[in-house]
């Protein structure tokens, strides 16, 4: 070959890796670009930040805003320890839930924005998505896709009759393991991982599927791939946290399996872990379906507002709760093999 055939050869090629580098360059910043919308509105001295939603493109800026402005009281759905949650509803089909929040520090300001920039990247289907979010001077507001079920605190301890219609075994099975999917996917799938921390029935909503979404990361921290945990001054809910926190104050993915066991409990027994009888009797609700299960009489503590259930698919769910009941953090199963067993067992 010539060696003006090579140059020539040389010169194509180099020309075709520029090219293609800077159409995947393009292609990157195109779908950068579509994932948030950014709009400052100077209505209100705030700053908007829409995520890629199909009923939010749809809506302008403003409209939007104008909406969100005139929630008031009526529109209340539910409060936390965060701040409130109002409805807002576009249409028959898309609605949201605004999470009023009261602005924090300077530093948790500064944070804020970036963690929730984060948290619009995740997409599960069992993970209530985060749609947006609004900064202003006073207050801040998450924009949340709308449950339409509610939170399974509200439905496993409410009304019996809604309770025995909606939470056969069936569901609640589906609810297990829709919970572990989500949570073995922020724990191991996420980048960066994140720990929950604050796992418990009013954190887990139910989509008009009744198919289980994690909700609230408002005390989730993020770690870096790399690390295996974070140090914070306590925080979570009594009767849900593992007892190697309260010691080291320490939140890691095994303390979430933990949090996550006492769910379990709750919808095997239809029972809250601070329930009043529990502390009469000076005992808590792990302790005693740790014992009722030494008496081999699991069965006595199922909730009675099941009709029906099969027994041994009920008793292994006991023991997946035992697993991660654990006191040692170590003995407990990642949410990953949790997933695994509770998919395994349905199959079989
Ligand atoms: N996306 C949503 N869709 C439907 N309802 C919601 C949604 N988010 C929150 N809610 C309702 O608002 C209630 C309060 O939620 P919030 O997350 O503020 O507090 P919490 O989880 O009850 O307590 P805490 O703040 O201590 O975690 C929930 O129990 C639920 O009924």
């Amino acid at each position: 070959m010539s060696t003006k055939l090579i140059a020539l050869y040389i010169t194509v090629c180099s020309v075709l890796f520029i090219i293609s580098k800077m159409l995947i360059s393009f292609l990157c910043y195109k779908k950068w670009a579509r994932k948030k919308r950014i709009i400052e509105t100077s209505l209100t001295g705030g700053k908007l930040v829409i995520f890629r939603s199909a009923a939010m493109q749809s809506l302008s800026p403003k409209a939007f805003m104008r909406m969100i402005m005139g929630l008031s009281s009526k529109d209340i759905i539910g409060s936390g320890g965060y701040g409130t949650v109002y409805l807002l509803r576009l249409d028959e089909k898309s609605a949201f839930a605004i999470k009023k929040l009261s602005r924090g520090s300077a530093e948790m300001d500064r944070g804020f924005e970036r963690e929730l920039d984060t948290m619009g990247d995740i997409k599960h289907r069992n993970i209530v998505p985060l749609c947006g979010y609004y900064a202003a001077p006073h207050f801040n507001l998450l924009i949340y896709e709308l449950m339409p079920n509610g939170s399974l605190d509200t439905i496993l301890h409410g009304k019996e009759e809604k309770k025995q219609a909606l939470l056969d075994w069936p569901v609640r099975y589906k609810i297990a393991l829709g919970v572990a999917r989500g949570l073995s996917y922020l724990h191991h799938d996420c980048i960066p991982h994140v720990i929950h921390r604050d796992i418990k029935s009013s954190n887990i909503l139910l989509d008009h599927n009744m198919e289980a979404r994690v909700s609230d990361f408002g005390l989730a921290t993020l770690m870096k791939p790399n690390e295996s945990h974070v140090t914070t001054v306590v925080a979570g809910t009594f009767g849900y946290l593992a007892p190697e926190y309260f010691e080291t104050g320490r939140a890691t993915t095994k303390g979430d399996v933990y949090s996550y066991g006492v769910v379990l409990l709750e919808l095997l027994t239809g029972k809250r872990p601070t329930d009043e009888s529990f502390l009469e009797n000076g005992t808590r609700l792990v302790t005693w379906v740790k014992e009722t299960m030494e008496e081999k009489r699991e069965e006595h503590a199922v909730d009675g507002a099941l009709a029906s259930f099969p027994a041994e698919e009920v008793k292994f769910v006991f023991t997946v709760a035992e697993k991660c009941l654990e006191s040692d953090p170590r003995d407990r199963p990642t949410m990953v093999q949790v997933a695994k067993m509770l998919e395994q067992a349905k199959l079989a």
